[in-house]
């Protein structure tokens, strides 16, 4: 049974930025106490520039950085250095700033096609599982992240989980591709809705007028049209926590 989300208002991104960080730093000592580390996915867009306060005092230095995992919720099947990959968005944006050891850091492997890099970095996350660097959820059996920290496209998209296609019913794979994404690039790999709903936490964060629409019927204040949108589908076995500004809950009651 799903818990009721946390729904945190803000004003302007830089009170989302503040408040995530504050989110982020609780979790990650929290996690690390718990279990010695803290399994981050971190999605592209948006949400890279929303952790900009962690690079700030007090995080910075009160961080154990160096028992931080980082995953890939979705990843554009392009080389790493591409101005598409989500992993140099982070890496330029994030990750090259923090501490954190580059073996604790999980980048699609390069020069595969996109149903090879997905297969590959399920198996990847299920090799860690086993190895018991990554916990199993008792419920699915899926990898159980942490925390994954999603955006959300004005579509209502999610990851690489796109309205009107296929990949957003997977219910087996923990990892699929896409070749024919309605946001460029065409070509990319995602986690499924099984393996994201089997995190500990998700954090929605989703800020700017774009969203606006999407983020009145994600709340349940407008109906959806025929299928759900693909954020709807976001229902973590843990809480779910959304991060918004003013903007993107500018058309909500
Ligand atoms: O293409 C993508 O879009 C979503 C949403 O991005 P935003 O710029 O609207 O925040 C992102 O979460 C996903 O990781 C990315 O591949």
């Amino acid at each position: 049974m799903a818990h009721h989300p946390v729904i945190h208002k803000l004003e302007a991104e830089s009170n989302v930025a503040v408040a995530l960080a504050n989110y982020i730093a609780d979790l990650s000592a929290k996690f690390i106490a718990a279990n010695g580390s803290f399994s981050v996915v971190l999605s592209g867009g948006t949400l890279i520039d929303t952790l900009r306060k962690l690079l700030d005092p007090p995080y910075m230095s009160s961080i154990d950085w160096s028992k931080w995992l980082i995953f890939f919720l979705d990843e554009r099947v392009v080389p790493l250095d591409h101005p598409d990959s989500n992993y140099k968005l982070a890496y330029d944006g994030f990750l090259s700033k923090v501490p954190i050891p580059k073996s604790n850091i999980y980048p699609i492997k390069e020069k595969l096609s996109p149903d090879e890099a997905a297969d590959e970095y399920e198996q990847r996350l299920k090799h860690l599982v086993a190895n018991g660097t990554l916990k199993k959820s008792p419920v699915t059996g899926f990898a159980k992240f942490d925390l994954i920290l999603a955006g959300m496209g004005p579509d209502g998209h999610v990851a690489s989980l796109f309205c009107w296609h296929f990949q957003r019913f997977e219910k087996t794979k923990w990892v699929t591709s896409i070749t024919d994404s309605p946001k460029p690039p065409p070509s990319r790999i995602t986690f499924t809705f099984p393996l994201i709903n089997s995190a500990s936490e998700i954090a929605m964060v989703v800020t700017g007028e774009d969203a606006a629409d999407a983020i009145k019927v994600a709340l349940g204040q407008h109906a959806s049209y025929g299928y759900p949108l693909p954020v709807q589908k976001v229902s973590p076995e843990g809480t779910l926590t959304w991060f918004l500004d003013n903007a993107a809950t500018s058309e909500l009651k």
